[in-house]
């Protein structure tokens, strides 16, 4: 089994010497798309930052399609949304060359855009629903929209794995359903979707299985919770007991005991 998109081992991250991620197992099979859901603070954009190499690890160790991280060469593979920030805003650049560097990685050097490239940025404005501001300067669009012109450049380079960090946070229904339709197609592909959420919404029938974060740990990993559901799980040290008082036993009691029970 070495071609698993994502395996976290015993992955503990610290920011300024506070310990965010505490000893994280994750594995994620080809072709699944998992959600990582959890309060604010629990640690999921720390995980996914972790798992795309843009935190180093205080301990453990990560794999990306078998490979350690630190040797992992294939960033064509790997498509990336960060949490909504201002990280576009002032780029001077219009909406379709971000979505385009989004090729890049699939780009021989020096080859002009094929017909491929151009399809391919095509349809992933189409996606976003921002093929009518394809020549907007990026600065020129709503949070919500620069939001999507990062799905968009996410998409465009076509990635094996798609790490999307609350990508429908400030993106309205008919926009998030046009979401989730892109990512049944990639999935379709073939393609292994994490996706860190708040609501889950139309994604809800794409889901494989959810990830629950409670304090940097893993509370839950099993099949598919909405947001509702999940926010009733339990780390492992909120009981003394396998099964102790819970508040919904129908979901917590075999997984929250996942990390105890293993050898
Ligand atoms: N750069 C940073 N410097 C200091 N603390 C940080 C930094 N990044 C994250 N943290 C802290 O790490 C913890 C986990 O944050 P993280 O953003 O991973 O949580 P999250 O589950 O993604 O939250 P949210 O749902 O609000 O995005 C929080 O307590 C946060 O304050």
């Amino acid at each position: 089994m070495t071609d698993l998109p994502v395996v976290l081992d015993q992955v503990s991250v610290a920011i300024g010497g506070r310990p965010i991620l505490r000893d994280v197992d994750l594995t994620v099979h080809a072709g699944d798309m998992v959600t990582l859901l959890g309060p604010n603070g629990s640690g999921k954009s720390t995980l996914v930052r972790a798992l795309t190499g843009l935190l180093p690890l205080a301990r453990g160790s990560v794999r990306l399609f078998g490979t350690p991280i630190e040797d992992f060469s294939a960033w064509h593979r790997l498509g990336f949304v960060p949490q909504r920030s201002t990280a576009t805003g002032g780029v001077p650049a219009t909406v379709r060359e971000v979505v385009a560097s989004g090729r890049v990685g699939r780009r021989r050097l020096l080859r002009p855009t094929s017909a491929a490239d151009r399809r391919a940025i095509e349809s992933a404005l189409d996606v976003v629903g921002l093929s009518d501001r394809a020549s907007y300067g990026v600065s020129q669009l709503s949070g919500g929209q620069q939001q999507r012109v990062l799905i968009a450049r996410a998409l465009a380079g076509e990635p094996d794995l798609l790490v999307l960090d609350e990508p429908t946070a400030g993106v309205d229904l008919p926009n998030q359903q046009a979401l989730a339709d892109a990512l049944r197609r990639l999935k379709q592909r073939g393609a292994t979707i994490v996706l860190v959420a708040h609501e889950i919404g139309p994604m809800m029938p794409l889901i494989d299985r959810t990830v629950v974060m409670r304090d940097g740990w893993v509370a839950y990993d099993g099949p598919p919770l909405t947001q509702e559901v999940a926010s009733h799980t339990h780390h492992p040290h909120d009981h003394d007991l396998p099964g102790g008082h819970d508040h919904a036993p129908h979901v917590s009691s075999p997984f929250d005991w996942e990390r105890r029970s293993r050898p």
